[in-house]
């Protein structure tokens, strides 16, 4: 099934003064959904218009500059080569604009707090895919104007086409930067390996490694790749409150060799998971939830 990539504002780190605010989120949609419809949750500015456009440059656009022509409506202008002349031919306020490839085939459509600059990025990022582009500036804009405009585009070309613009793919990172994926943090070993002759009791180890970390889980499986339901809730439950915790896998017995029993009799709990705070068992699965759900796990974890 099709999926629009609901991510119509362009980010531009390289134009940092003329747009500095990305959003990047990006939702699936089902391409025979009423467009109507649509979560407008990835706008995550706050639109003011811009007061940057003199008289002068206003009349120069104004054929480009009706925000509700349809798309079919709004000229298909060049984009020009240079920076400067880019900045100087479109608007520099919020809007909606299609760009096209040089067979004038639409290739994005996208709504942004700047025209110009959200030009300018894509003619630098993507050169060959950026030949021309219609833009329509929206007056007074907020954030249910832009994403009108933009949906109203959208459904236009949908409609005459059959097709979403291979830019409003779910999917297609060409036109809209994809936050980086965040890093998991690494899940600790209790041993250097099997090979290595332990000289403690692992019991000492487990002590040492829960009171020296604040917030401790013992899962099945790591915690980028959690090998059980219960422990998977446990760790969605702790990356939920944004706290900063160490998680050992019980079911690595290459470098946890033993912990799984030994764990159970050092704890006096028999399953997992098993969250220690500050040195102490606070439980398993079922009480981190009822905690997570009265909100008394938060307060304890801000301590
Ligand atoms: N009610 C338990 C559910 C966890 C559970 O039942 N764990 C089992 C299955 S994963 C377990 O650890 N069994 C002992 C073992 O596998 O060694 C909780 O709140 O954590
Ligand atoms: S491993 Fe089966 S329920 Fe946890």
């Amino acid at each position: 099934m099709a999926t629009i990539n609901l991510s119509p504002l362009q980010a531009s780190p390289s134009l940092p003064l003329l747009y500095s605010t990305p959003a990047q989120a990006s939702a699936k949609l089902s391409f025979n959904s009423p467009i109507a419809k649509l979560s407008t949750s990835f706008l995550s500015l706050s639109f003011r218009p811009s007061s940057r456009t003199t008289p002068r440059r206003r009349a120069s656009f104004a054929a480009a500059s009706a925000a509700h022509k349809s798309l079919s409506e709004a000229e298909l202008l060049p984009v020009p080569p240079s920076l400067e002349e880019i900045v100087a031919k479109f608007p520099s306020e919020c809007g909606v604009y299609a760009i096209h490839d040089k067979n004038g085939d639409l290739q994005f459509v996208g709504i942004t707090k700047n025209l110009a600059a959200s030009v300018a990025t894509h003619s630098k990022s993507v050169p060959d895919l950026c030949s021309a582009v219609k833009v329509g500036v929206v007056e007074e804009a907020d954030r249910d104007s832009l994403t009108k405009a933009w949906k109203s585009w959208m459904e236009e070309h949908i409609k005459a086409t059959g097709k979403i613009p291979p830019g409003n793919e779910n999917g297609n990172a060409t036109w809209v930067k994809q936050p980086p994926a965040k890093k998991k943090k690494a899940d600790l070993r209790l041993t250097p390996g099997r090979h290595v002759q332990l000289t403690v009791p692992l019991e000492d180890l487990i002590d040492r490694l829960v009171k020296e970390n604040r917030v401790v889980a013992f899962i099945k499986g790591s915690r980028s790749a959690p090998m059980c339901g219960f422990s998977q809730k446990v760790v969605g439950i702790l990356e939920s409150q944004g706290v900063d915790y160490e998680s050992v896998d019980v079911l690595d017995e290459e470098y946890n060799s033993g912990l799984r029993e030994t764990l159970k009799k050092y704890s006096n709990w028999p399953t997992f998971p098993q969250i220690f705070v500050q040195g102490e068992l606070l439980g398993g699965c079922d009480i981190l939830t009822s905690m997570y759900e009265t909100g008394e796990l938060a307060g304890l974890l801000k301590k």
